[in-house]
């Protein structure tokens, strides 16, 4: 059968959560509300800092160059942008199979469940993924502070990239050079408190289709992001002024699943608003990956063909999230 072209997709109504939390209401509205099945659970989920390995940056790599005040910049300027009104160019639902904008994405059906979530994402490198429309003016140092985060998040990124390639007993430089122009997108997700957090989902359980993905969150930030592991749902301990940098589909495959991308999910808050400002780095759209030839033997044989990265990302953008399911793509079945 042929595809359903994503132009004729009706995602039918969508509420603005930041709308509907300004109202007050303690009603939720049907399309947020949760199976039982998928319900968050949250008297269950363990908060663990110790099952999740903390860095210091400053010990692993000279000069990484994130420092407190950038960090501190790009939440003020996100946060800012979300409180703000929108200028009418950005006032949308983001289209399916659209990665950039504001709204919510991934919404593929009229009956899909909605994420308790505003989402900003922007392409930022390299220049032809950018698309300038979509960058606000307001507030007036939003361009200039994301590219200087993204420049310094790109430098770490770079740098993360090397010391995975000595674990693998590669050489350091193997995936930049592998890459090409690496591919680099920001996402700013917005979780506005929720009446019911026990009945909605702040952002589907998903794995990233990146190589890294760096997550900043806000100072002071509730709980919000969990990791599976185990089968159990595992929230993640915001750390003051540290970085959550999780390893995404990419590097599964090229590393032939020696390093596996998490599945996560965000869950939101009963009095607390929550941003996250997530930066994603993958290789160029026009490069052939799969498994790098040390990382296979006769003990760890190919699990994952080889493919287009562009073709990747673009079946990652046109299917909804549901857990690890997308890398199915690249999987060899037996
Ligand atoms: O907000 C979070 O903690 C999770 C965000 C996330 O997983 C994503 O944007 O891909
Ligand atoms: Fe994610």
């Amino acid at each position: 059968m042929a595809p359903v072209p994503i132009s004729a997709i009706k995602v039918g109504h969508v509420d603005d959560v930041q709308e509907l939390r300004k109202g007050k209401s303690s009603h939720i509205p049907a399309r947020f509300i949760r199976d039982t099945a998928e319900r968050p659970a949250l008297d269950k989920a363990i908060l663990c800092s110790d099952s999740i390995p903390v860095i210091d940056l400053s010990k692993l790599v000279v000069n990484h160059g994130i420092d407190l005040e950038m960090m501190e910049r790009i939440e003020k300027v996100a946060m800012e942008f979300f409180m703000m009104p929108l200028e009418e160019k950005q006032k949308y639902p983001m289209n399916p199979g659209t990665v950039q904008g504001y709204g919510q994405a991934f919404i593929f059906s009229e009956d899909q469940k909605l994420d308790w979530c505003n989402m900003f994402a922007l392409g930022v490198i390299p220049d032809h993924i950018r698309n300038p429309k979509l960058w606000p003016s307001k507030p007036s140092d939003f361009s200039e502070t994301v590219e200087t985060y993204s420049r310094e998040i790109r430098k770490l990124c770079k740098n993360l990239l090397k010391y995975i390639a000595i674990t693998l007993g590669l050489k350091e430089g193997v995936f930049e050079e592998m890459f090409g122009v690496a591919v680099q997108a920001v996402r700013m997700n917005y979780y506005p408190a929720c009446p019911r957090p026990d009945l909605v989902l702040g952002l589907s359980p998903h794995s990233d289709g990146s190589a890294l993905t760096v997550l900043q969150q806000g100072k002071g930030s509730s709980v919000g992001l969990q990791i599976l592991k185990d089968n159990t749902w595992i929230s993640v301990q915001p750390i003051p002024n540290a970085l959550v940098i999780n390893v995404g589909d990419t590097l599964e495959v090229l590393s032939n699943g020696r390093y596996k991308s998490v599945e996560h999910r965000a869950v939101t808050h009963k009095e607390k608003d929550r941003l996250s400002i997530v930066t994603f780095y993958a290789p160029s759209y026009d490069i052939e990956l799969g498994p790098i030839p040390e990382c296979v033997d006769e003990e760890n044989p190919c699990k994952y063909r080889t493919y287009n990265h562009g073709e990747y990302s673009k079946h990652y953008v046109t299917n909804k999230l549901q857990g690890k399911k997308r890398l199915e793509f690249a999987k060899i079945m037996n």
